[in-house]
């Protein structure tokens, strides 16, 4: 579970996050939404202790990230947007295993999660590819593997369908909704809604700072009115369409 509690966080003069309160359980997908600049990322920021609150608390497990930094790090596993700078190695395989890796696993749950993560990403078959060779997209999507093959219990995605494809986004989709089916906490900033209702069980809205919506995934339309928040009309969504 990541909680928290009275976050407030101050960029100089200015508040970002005023009195956020909110509890994300285990196995919950939650879609974060809200304007530019409402405050989503300063939020995220702060589930894995990226950044400390002026006041209040986040905790994770039941244990204030200020308390064991690390443990949160290891919990919370975040993608963010624009992921350039977030390689480690010169191929895709062995970018994806570095995490893994470096837990001291076995090379065949190494290997098995390699191939699990580029599975879910549509990235089959390129595993030995240079990453400098990618297209912005195709570098977007061996970061959300790296995270996935990490297989933390919560899993924290901002913007994480800017660059991708029909096909790689309903494929990174149906992959968050099993991992929470299966018990992982996902949490995702998205201002693209589309389809994304359609798995969320929850939506968290945030304006100026604050939580200005905290609904059902399925009452989200009405709720998101008027928050800054384009929500696709029904029957936009090719998953509404054909399901
Ligand atoms: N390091 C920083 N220093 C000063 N101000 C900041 C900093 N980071 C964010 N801000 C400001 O905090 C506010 C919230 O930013 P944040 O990135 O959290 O919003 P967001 O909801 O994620 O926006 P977007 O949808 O555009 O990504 C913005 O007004 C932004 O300018």
């Amino acid at each position: 579970m990541i909680e928290t509690r009275g976050l407030v966080c101050r960029y100089g003069e200015t508040t970002v996050l005023d009195d956020v309160s909110l509890r994300i359980d285990d196995g919950e997908f939650v879609v974060l939404a809200g304007a530019n600049g409402s405050g989503k990322t300063t939020l995220v920021r702060q589930f894995n202790g990226l950044e400390t609150p002026d006041e209040g608390t986040v905790l994770v497990d039941d244990t204030p990230v200020a308390d064991d930094l690390l443990g949160a790090r290891r919990r919370v596993g975040m993608v963010f947007q624009t992921p350039r700078d977030q390689f480690v190695a010169a191929t895709v395989g062995e970018d994806i295993a570095f995490g893994p890796r470096n837990l001291g696993l076995a090379e065949a749950e190494i290997d098995r999660r390699v191939g699990d993560a580029l599975d879910a990403v549509g990235l089959v078959g390129r595993r030995e590819e240079r990453i400098d060779r990618l297209s912005g997209g195709e570098r977007e999507r061996v970061a959300i593997a790296g995270a996935l093959a990490m297989e933390p219990d919560h899993l924290v995605l901002d913007e994480p369908f800017t660059g991708l494809d029909e096909p790689a986004r309903t494929s990174v989709l149906d992959r968050l909704a099993a991992l929470s089916d299966d018990g992982t906490g996902i949490v995702v900033v998205t201002h693209d809604l589309r389809d994304v209702l359609e798995l969320a069980d929850r939506v968290v809205a945030l304006a100026d700072g604050r939580v200005a919506a905290d609904v059902p995934a399925d009452e989200a339309r009405s709720a998101l009115d008027g928050l800054g928040v384009r929500v696709p009309a029904l029957g936009e969504s090719e998953r509404a369409r054909t399901d």
